[in-house]
């Protein structure tokens, strides 16, 4: 390194002093904390994002948002060329930056990580780093801190896309690295044309009664209720009715949002009875998750429609499509592309969803929590579609599926115009347009959900009786220190600390369709304890069981 980087890294970073007494790690999804210690971490995520760039020769991604975190935190996590999360292989290098006790030692481990990842250094490349922010108001300051350590790399530069959902900045990235155009109306643009295809190819008959025809959409009081008002200008096909969009005074994520709903299972705020039966849908606090609900009319219930439920009509519809495709009138063509879908799910999807989705014949499989998994194992497919059952998900397609595909189109142009085929090769060519190749987006799913509804003819309720949830309940325990428990096997299973694990397995015993595990949060500083089982009173009871034996095992209690 020449004295001129280094001298001004060891002046910038003095600005940044790390906060004392705290360990910072990746993460689930980036780095996250309260906001006010957070400063010295974007700075340094800046260095790496520039780092990252120079190394790929790519344009990279820098986004600060806790998403459906309280409004106080806040977070900060990278963009790979691919619009994808940060490769893994970056995230020790990530931790190791972030935890550097002075400017020397961060000035040593920059040298160190420079030299074994050969990168190309000290202006020789350019560098660039998309920035973008959530709405949260400590998003400002960080977004300095992110600029100082971009640009204290030399020949690096940083751009600041302003608020954004984190998939559209994600999608800016990948739009970026592929010399596509990638301004917020070209985003909007990408999305709006393929959902008008989708919309056109409704078959005919395919009407979905007029009271089901407006969607309410609770923005979390975040950035996508007000994205979203942007996005639905774009046609005038669909009502949408925005509430919580951050306008009218309420906070962000609290008692709103993706996340709320999904694990709380009741109305978000501004929502009650005179929404029963219509078809409601929430996004978390960055939109990068989705659910729909129904208020039902007693206790503020809702009947929650999750990404397990988003995954399963995806599913349904890529496979109706593919079946059409496939098929010549009566009888199936020679030379079809048998192209490999598989669904991808963590442990937390419902069982009921699992047994449904293999009962149609689909491929599922599992990995850890974290869509960085759930996307690479996707990828693997010509077709993967993967879905957290937060709502956070995608459809990823494989440039050789969608290169037979456009091929086919234009084969079946010239033989068959307005053959049922030449339909369905047109809605998947849409389907891989609107939905987010990047990662999960909340506005690219919610129109697909629009779209397929209405070419099934479905209503929410149709939708939402695809199969029965099996009860379940979710809680989380504080403890000494999260880090003591380690799992194996996609983490349904304990390995550490010893004896957890038989103490679990003889809780679930006492259950019908008994099924529990947990995990530490990745996110926030707690364990996380699943259960399901046949009624909701034996979920309640099966997840209070083991979170009290969680605190046994690793509680504050145990250590007093
Ligand atoms: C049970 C659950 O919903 N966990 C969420 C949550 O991660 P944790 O590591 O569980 O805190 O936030 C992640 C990032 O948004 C998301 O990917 C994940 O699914
Ligand atoms: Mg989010």
């Amino acid at each position: 390194m020449n004295e001129e980087q280094r001298s001004l890294l060891l002046k910038s970073s003095s600005r940044f002093p790390p906060p004392q007494g705290v360990k910072l790690s990746y993460g689930t999804a980036g780095f996250r904390a309260d906001a006010s210690i957070l400063e010295s971490t974007v700075y340094r995520v800046g260095i790496l994002a520039a780092l990252r760039s120079l190394k790929t020769k790519s344009v990279i991604g820098l986004m600060i948002t806790a998403s459906h975190n309280k409004v106080s935190d806040n977070g900060v996590k990278i963009a790979d060329p691919s619009g994808g999360m940060l490769t893994q292989n970056w995230e020790p290098f990530a931790d190791a930056l972030a935890n550097a006790s002075d400017p020397g030692d961060l000035v040593r481990l920059i040298i160190e990580f420079v030299k074994k990842e050969n990168i190309p250094f000290e202006g020789v490349c350019p560098a660039e780093v998309l920035l973008g922010r959530d709405t949260r108001s400590s998003g400002r300051s960080l977004l300095e801190a992110a600029k100082q350590g971009v640009s204290s790399i030399v020949g690096a530069i940083a751009l600041d896309m302003g608020v954004l959902t984190t998939p559209q900045l994600h999608w800016m990235v990948r739009a970026r690295n592929k010399s596509m155009k990638a301004s917020e109306v070209d985003y909007f643009e990408q999305l709006s044309s393929p959902f008008r295809c989708l919309m056109d190819l409704i078959p005919e008959g395919s009407k979905i009664n007029e009271m089901d025809d407006k969607l309410i959409v609770d923005g979390a009081n975040g950035v996508g209720g007000e994205k979203l008002a942007g996005l639905k200008k774009m046609f005038n096909s669909l009502v949408i009715d925005v509430r919580n969009s951050g306008k009218e005074g309420g906070v962000l994520n609290e008692g709103v949002g993706a996340d709320y709903v999904q694990k709380e299972k009741v109305v978000p705020c501004g929502f009650g009875p005179s929404d029963v039966g219509l078809r409601c849908a929430s996004l978390d606090g960055d939109a990068d998750r989705l659910v729909y609900f129904l208020v039902l009319p007693k206790d503020n219930n809702i009947d929650l429609i999750d990404g397990d439920k988003i995954l399963s009509l995806f599913a349904l519809f890529v496979k109706e499509q593919l079946a059409i495709l496939n098929t010549n009138g009566n009888e199936k063509i020679n030379n079809y592309y048998h192209a490999r879908l598989g669904v991808v799910q963590t442990a937390y999807a419902n069982g009921a969803s699992t047994d449904y989705l293999k009962k149609q014949g689909l491929e599922v499989l599992f990995t850890p929590t974290g869509v960085k998994y759930l996307h690479e194992k996707a990828a693997e497919f010509d077709i993967g579609i993967y879905f957290e059952a937060n709502g956070h998900g995608t459809i990823l397609f494989s440039e050789e599926f969608l290169c037979w595909l456009e091929a086919r189109d234009n084969e079946l142009s010239s033989m068959s115009k307005g053959s049922e085929q030449k339909k369905a090769a047109l809605r998947l060519l849409a389907v891989s347009k609107l939905i987010n190749q990047a990662v999960g987006d909340a506005l690219s799913g919610l129109l697909l959900v629009e779209a397929i509804l209405r070419h099934m003819g479905w209503s929410i309720h149709i939708w939402n009786a695809l199969y029965q949830d099996l009860p379940s309940r979710q809680l989380k325990v504080k403890v000494v220190d999260r880090t003591a428990v380690v799992t194996e096997n996609a983490e349904t299973v304990v390995v550490k600390p010893p004896g957890l694990r038989e103490a679990i397995n003889a809780e679930i015993a006492k259950y019908p369709q008994g099924r529990s595990f947990v995990r530490p949060s990745g996110t926030e500083d707690i364990i996380r304890v699943y259960a399901e089982a046949s009624t909701q009173d034996a979920a309640d009871s099966l997840g209070n069981s083991v979170a009290r034996l969680v605190d046994k095992f690793l509680g504050f209690s145990s250590s007093s």
